[in-house]
């Protein structure tokens, strides 16, 4: 055999025993339930953007129920810049008039949605994209006077998103909700976590811009392996977060008090970290587990 094939081949050994070491984990995983809310800001680079639509493409392989929760802040605000209108947050939640609400459907309904539904087809017909208006999926009622369209979820109907679980396709919610007055704008860590309730899942991931929660955002060295529940009810309180934090990690808690039994935080801009979280044993990012 020449020395080039046998460099051939032995790569493929190393491919085939990569495979088999997989083994385990995939039998682990089949049948389980997961809700992945991919944040607009790990969105931003298209090639990123690629490698986290195939782990998630290998994950449906593997026989996990994946249902995917978008945001798209970052692109709202881009568009927002563009008409000339004011982008203002309380406690991490978009301040909606309703010009803002048209442009936050436009963009997460009409554009982020159907990119993310656009790259999972690449690897087939797999996705169907859907807004919280569809079957009325989430049900909101209005949050705050102050925050204007900014919609709490009063309900989740998973009877579409199962439809389409049960058909073989992947779910990826756009998180637009339905008022008896019109549409509202559900903060996309919300919806996830109120979904993966619903759905009774098993686990719930954040795919985000950062390795996780730090203690102190602004030491490096401060990232956060673990929390229990009690534990992340009392950074909570402790009021310490801030920004994008605050919902993210009040979902967080919600999720683990209702039962959910693993909730992750994870950096989407590292190449296959979902892979890596569910395949190694000491995984990656913040894991927040029950008590
Ligand atoms: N303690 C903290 N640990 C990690 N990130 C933090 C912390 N406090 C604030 N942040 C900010 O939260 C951001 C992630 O939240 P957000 O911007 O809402 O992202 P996403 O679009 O993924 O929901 C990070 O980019 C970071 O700037
Ligand atoms: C009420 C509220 O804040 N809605 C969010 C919805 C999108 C979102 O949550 O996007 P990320 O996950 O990328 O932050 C917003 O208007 O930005």
């Amino acid at each position: 055999m020449k020395k080039r094939d046998r460099m051939e081949r032995d790569r493929a050994a190393g491919k085939a025993e990569l495979l088999c070491e997989a083994l385990p984990w995939i039998n682990k995983m089949s049948g389980k339930t997961f809700v992945i809310k991919y944040g607009g800001s790990a969105m931003e680079d298209p090639e990123l953007c690629r490698q986290v639509v195939a782990d998630i493409e290998m994950l449906k392989l593997m026989g996990v129920r994946i249902v995917l929760v978008h945001g798209g802040g970052k692109a709202i605000n881009a568009m927002l810049k563009r008409l000339d209108v004011p982008v203002k947050f309380k406690d991490g939640l978009r301040v909606t008039d309703d010009e803002t609400m048209e442009a936050v459907q436009e963009v997460l309904v009409g554009h982020v949605n159907q990119q993310l539904v656009w790259a999972l087809n690449e690897y087939g017909h797999n996705a169907v994209g859907i807004s919280g208006a569809d079957g009325k999926t989430l049900k909101a009622e209005p949050v705050n006077p102050d925050l204007g369209r900014v919609g709490r979820i009063r309900e989740v109907d998973t009877n579409l998103i199962n439809t389409i679980l049960d058909d073989g396709y992947i779910p990826v919610v756009a998180t637009v909700g339905c008022g008896p007055d019109g549409f509202y704008n559900i903060n996309a860590d919300v919806a996830a976590d109120k979904i993966a309730e619903a759905m009774g899942a098993d686990k719930l991931i954040y795919l985000t811009d950062v390795d996780g929660l730090f203690r102190d955002f602004s030491d490096e060295n401060s990232l956060v392996a673990q929390l229990t529940r009690t534990e992340t009810h009392e950074l909570l309180e402790s009021g310490t977060l801030d920004g994008g934090m605050i919902p993210k990690i009040r979902s967080v808690a919600e999720a683990l008090d209702a039962g959910v039994s693993e909730v992750v935080i994870l950096n989407g801009t590292y190449p296959h970290s979902l892979l890596l979280e569910i395949f190694t044993d000491a995984g990656c990012g913040t894991m927040f587990t029950q008590d």
